[in-house]
């Protein structure tokens, strides 16, 4: 029997890599191969679960990031994913505070000697967010970097909103970091399987393996929502966050709909898709040292 292939997704928050998932998944139905997913949060809860088909086996891993607190449960379930459904490729989504090598580090476990085959990391890179990194703290600067240096396909992504000259800066800057990975302009990540197929695992050896986002200090936290909400209050309260809060999301209902929203957020920018059935109205944060406390008091004022 073929060794599983083992793809690790990598890149920071909101940059691209569920969207990533999505395609992938696609072009591996249609290939009729069978395919399995390991998604990592941070959050306690899964919203981006849902892009995941229910023919696809999939694991969640809640709460923690793979390349700290939950190695271990990381084996485990790579682990049951092998025994229980043989797949040709497993997909492991990383939270985007990962650090990519600490990931590779759990799945070249002994244990699964003989039964992978690493095909390398994927990572994508929001093409806005590079171009303007030099304004974030030298931590997040340090793991966009060390998730670009250890890409075997660098995916810059978002390269829509992106100038002509922007999408030639950021490539040049990405490709002299790490010659060696194919780096491709993407929206919406789209590859095409050759892309995929082409690309060779070359494990980069020197590695500044620091737990690059526990210096980060990234926080999560969820809130339910016990009903709708007005939307341009909502508006408001977005514009009033932090700069520091880099990703949201989850389901909301506005009071002049019937239905809830899928509000996802990465950046300062919201994204609003209504969804026709009846979802837990519930949202989930990702930040750097915010006041949790703040955020869940202008959350309930939104509600009265
Ligand atoms: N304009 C634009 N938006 C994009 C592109 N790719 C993804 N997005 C949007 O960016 C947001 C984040 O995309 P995701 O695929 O969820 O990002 P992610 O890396 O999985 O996010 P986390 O799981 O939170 O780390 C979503 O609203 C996407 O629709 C792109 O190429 N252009």
């Amino acid at each position: 029997m073929k060794n599983t292939e083992i793809y690790i997704l990598a890149g920071f928050l909101g940059t691209g890599k569920t969207t990533l998932l999505k395609q992938i998944l696609k072009l591996e139905q249609q290939q009729k191969r069978k395919v399995a997913v390991l998604m990592n949060e941070l959050g306690e809860i899964s919203i981006d679960s849902d892009a995941v088909g229910e023919d696809v086996p999939l694991r969640e891993l809640l709460g923690g990031c793979i390349c700290c607190t939950i190695q271990d449960k990381l084996e485990g379930q790579l682990q049951g994913l092998l025994v229980e459904h043989q797949p040709d490729a497993i997909y492991i989504e990383t939270t985007g505070a990962a650090h990519p090598v600490e990931v590779l580090d759990s799945v070249l476990s002994p244990l699964f000697a003989g039964k992978i085959e690493m095909r390398g990391i994927i990572t994508t890179v929001d093409g806005t967010l590079w171009a303007a990194r030099s304004q974030f703290q030298p931590q997040l600067q340090q793991l966009l970097l060390e998730q670009v240096r250890h890409a075997d396909l660098i995916l810059i992504n978002k390269s829509d909103l992106l100038s002509d000259s922007g999408q030639a800066r950021v490539s040049m800057e990405i490709q002299s970091i790490n010659p060696e990975a194919r780096c491709i302009l993407t929206t919406y990540s789209r590859v095409s399987q050759r892309e995929l197929k082409d690309m060779a695992f070359a494990p980069k050896r020197e590695s500044k393996t620091a737990h690059v986002h526990k210096a980060l200090r990234l926080g999560t936290f969820v809130h339910r929502f016990q009903k709708p909400v007005n939307r341009e209050r909502f508006e408001e309260f977005l514009r009033s966050l932090p700069d520091q809060i880099y990703r949201i999301k989850g389901y909301i209902q506005f009071s002049d709909s019937q239905y809830p929203d899928l509000f996802q957020y990465s950046y300062g920018t919201p994204l609003f898709m209504m969804e026709y059935i009846k979802l837990p109205l519930t949202i989930v944060f990702i930040g750097q040292d915010i006041d949790w406390k703040e955020i869940q008091l202008k959350l309930e004022a939104l509600e009265n």
